[in-house]
């Protein structure tokens, strides 16, 4: 029986169709949606830190009330994420519990920290950039629940990479102090930007099933690279240098070579010994904590909807 059904399962992800909640799905599959899906929901949620420090600090009431918007984004893509991962049987009290146990992870990139303004622009454009990079092509990712909430989180980040630029256009047109902090800011997120596709394909543990489930539908690699080509016209046209001096354009290839990225430090930061990993993860289990009484005032206004529907 469970033959058929994988075979029916296999039949319908190589003909692009897309898996609905309903469906029979083998356990690996089920099991690699939830890491995948919940790593990128607490990505957002934790992601939400290191803007939201500039937020009481912002330049202007306009820088404020976008950057405000912007996060809160963010929050909503992880709400969204939450709700995909409760369709495959997953409970979204437990995940937080892993998230802030250690035991599931979230993107590398949001354990740096944001020095000056200037880190606003650079994490909208390089890192909403990555994320975009990485992600419009889950848009076609064989399960429909994640495939059409990328949808919409999509357009959210190509808003979100356009204010980041924005931004630093404006600081670019400034004074030369501006110039230079946004040169820093560039020199600092750059490097991280590059690990947020994962490990180099050869180390990815993920990559060679979940290209056969058609959940991911690029490797690592292949991304970072698209990354890389759709970048360097970008800086060009704001003026800064990325910090790279190997970064050269390779008309054999048709694509940009670039230099050797410290895979020590991506897995000591996802090991949990970043800058910021204490940091942040301690903010989101106070904020956890703190939030116990909406939960259980919604709960009980919820058990006593249910008792009054029940009655009438
Ligand atoms: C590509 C990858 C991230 C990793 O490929 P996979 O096939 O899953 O893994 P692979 O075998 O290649 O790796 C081996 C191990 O290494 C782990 N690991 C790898 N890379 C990282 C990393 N960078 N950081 C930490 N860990 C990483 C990986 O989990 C695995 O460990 P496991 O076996 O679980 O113990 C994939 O999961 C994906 O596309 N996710 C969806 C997108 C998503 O999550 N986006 C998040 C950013 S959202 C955003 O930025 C929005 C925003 C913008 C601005 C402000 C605020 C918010």
């Amino acid at each position: 029986m469970d033959a058929e059904r994988e075979r029916e399962f296999d039949r319908v992800v190589a003909a692009e169709q897309r898996v609905e909640p309903r469906d029979w799905m083998p356990d690996g599959y089920r099991k690699t949606l939830i890491r995948q899906i919940a790593q990128h929901a607490h990505s957002e949620i934790i992601g939400m830190q290191p803007e939201a420090n500039w937020i009481s600090r912002a330049p202007s009431l306009r820088r404020k009330a976008i950057l405000l918007a912007k996060v809160q984004d963010e929050a909503g893509h992880g709400l969204y994420l939450y709700a995909a991962t409760e369709t495959l049987g997953a409970d979204r009290e437990d995940l937080t519990t892993r998230l802030v146990q250690g035991r599931q992870k979230y993107s590398s990139i949001f354990n740096y920290p944001t020095l000056t303004f200037a880190d606003v622009g650079v994490i909208g454009w390089l890192v909403d950039g990555a994320a975009i990079c990485n992600q419009v092509p889950l848009c076609r990712t064989s399960y429909g629940p994640y495939a059409r909430a990328m949808i919409r989180v999509c357009k959210e980040e190509s808003f979100h990479q356009r204010q980041g630029y924005e931004l630093l256009m404006t600081m670019m047109r400034g004074t030369e102090a501006q110039r230079r902090m946004v040169q820093d800011a560039v020199d600092r997120w750059w490097w991280p930007s590059l690990m947020m596709f994962g490990p180099p394909d050869d180390a990815s543990s993920n990559t060679e099933r979940s290209m056969a489930w058609r959940i991911k539908r690029h490797t690592n690699d292949e991304l970072r690279q698209k990354f890389v080509d759709m970048t360097v016209p970008q800086a060009e046209a704001l003026g800064v240098t990325l910090p790279d001096p190997e970064l050269r354009w390779n008309p054999e290839r048709g694509h940009h070579d670039f230099g050797q990225i410290d895979w020590d430090e991506f897995w000591r930061v996802v090991g949990g010994d970043g800058p910021c990993n204490r940091q942040r993860v301690d903010h989101r289990r106070a904020a956890h904590e703190n939030g116990a009484w909406v939960r259980e005032a919604a709960a009980a206004y919820a058990a006593k909807q249910a008792r009054q529907e029940g009655a009438a």
